[in-house]
């Protein structure tokens, strides 16, 4: 039977690709909860979700089978106990201060049928929605002023983050932030009782219990043996050389790591934000992570003489490091906004450099990035454009609006 996971790079043909579609999670946002929930602005919820079914129409078009996030994680919560179990541990990790009793938030969650409850989750509970019979005192009006029992998760939308397919494993992550620290809980869930997974031992290289943060925006597969993770914002250099160990130690063909230091600040979160690779030997890149010289820190982690030990060199040429990974004479770094100072920052903070590569050469980008599209295509790329008015507003593009399950190998 084929392996339910395999992704050997970041270029072969895609396959499966997993999507959360935008739902009332982010009807709860609030102009006080944007910068806690890692929002800029608050999507006008009927365009985000034309606009992405549009993606997920672009995708299926190339004969890409897309699932959905939202209903594997009802699929696999079949189980009562389960179900339970769920909600106790969504409970334990997510609700907020207030005056309901985890028994009685419960109880309300599980009144709901599975995909109801997968949806409510997401979507958090406001605290109007529950009669909990008890009046409140002045000093709990006083603490209690967020106005959820459960806090929503509106960076679903981005199913690159919470989890990673690398080879015919994945990581499921710690998420940095608070905001999406819930979010790969259901890809853990799916992948341990979905059957869709559950017929493969799926080797989980790095779990979401690990101490030190990693998201799924950071790790780009260069080649069937070849890593790039950036340390970021999100990032932590601890669960990169975790990851490298865990790797080194349990499989055969992935043999290094490149660790790409960017500037940790919100419009580069990630290495995605400034970083992909659309072909053999093209990738955007976005000027202003490289120094005067073009300079940049990169780390090439190998296995070193025993299983907790890497053998670590520093590197200062992006360029040069990628020729020696991938066996390359020569490659082009195509610049976010054609390099002119403005239009490069402006297409940028619209995921400018975010593409998703459905196979060598062929990318799917965001249409207000018109200076960028025209330089991919000028060196060659094919380019097919999605609509991106809201959905470049939770500041995340094609990349990160998917995940990727299988690709053919190049
Ligand atoms: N792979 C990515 N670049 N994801 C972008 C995620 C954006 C999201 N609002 C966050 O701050 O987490």
């Amino acid at each position: 039977m084929k392996h339910p996971l395999h992704v050997a790079s970041e270029i072969g043909e895609l396959q499966t690709v997993l999507l959360k579609r935008p739902g009332q999670e982010l009807e709860n946002l609030t102009p006080e909860y944007l910068q806690p929930l890692l929002f800029d602005d608050i999507p006008f919820l009927p365009v985000i979700q034309k606009e992405h079914d549009y993606f997920a129409q672009t995708l299926r078009n190339r004969g890409i089978e897309v699932l959905y996030l939202e209903k594997l994680a009802a699929e696999a919560l079949v189980d009562k106990s389960l179900r339970e179990e769920f909600v106790d541990q969504m409970l334990e990790e997510g609700r907020a201060e207030g005056n309901v009793s985890h028994q009685i938030l419960k109880e309300y969650l599980l009144s709901f049928s599975n995909e109801d409850l997968v949806q409510k989750i997401m979507s958090g509970v406001r605290k109007n929605e529950i009669e909990t019979g008890k009046s409140m005192q002045l000093h709990e009006f006083m603490q209690d002023h967020s106005p959820f029992y459960l806090v929503p998760m509106p960076n679903l939308y981005f199913t690159r983050d919470p989890a990673a397919v690398i080879g015919d494993g994945l990581t499921i992550n710690k998420m940095r932030e608070t905001a999406r620290r819930r979010e790969s809980m259901f890809m853990e869930y799916v992948v341990k009782h979905h059957p869709r997974f559950t017929s493969h031992n799926v080797p989980i290289w790095l779990d979401r219990n690990y101490e030190f943060p990693i998201e799924g925006g950071d790790e780009l597969i260069l080649n069937e043996e070849t890593i790039a993770i950036g340390v970021s914002a999100r990032t932590s250099a601890k669960a990169i050389e975790r990851l490298a160990l865990n790797l080194f130690s349990r499989q055969e063909k992935f043999k290094r790591v490149l660790a790409i230091e960017i500037p940790k600040c919100r419009a580069f979160m990630h290495l995605d934000t400034v970083f992909t690779m659309v072909d053999y030997d093209k990738f955007t890149i976005h000027p202003a992570i490289q120094g005067p010289q073009g300079n940049m820190n990169i780390y090439v982690l190998e296995k070193g003489p025993d299983e907790e030990t890497l053998k670590i060199t520093h590197h200062t040429s992006l360029t040069e490091s990628l020729k020696e990974v991938l066996g390359l004479k020569d490659l082009v770094l195509i610049p976010c906004g054609g390099g002119d100072a403005i239009a490069s920052a402006r297409e940028q903070w619209n995921d400018g450099s975010n593409t998703l590569a459905i196979a060598p050469g062929v990318v799917v980008t965001y249409d207000r990035n018109y200076v960028s599209n025209a330089l991919l295509r000028e060196h060659g790329i094919e380019v097919i454009e999605i609509l991106s008015s809201e959905l470049s507003r939770g500041r995340g593009g094609p990349r990160c609006m998917s995940m990727p399950i299988v690709r053919k190998d190049i």
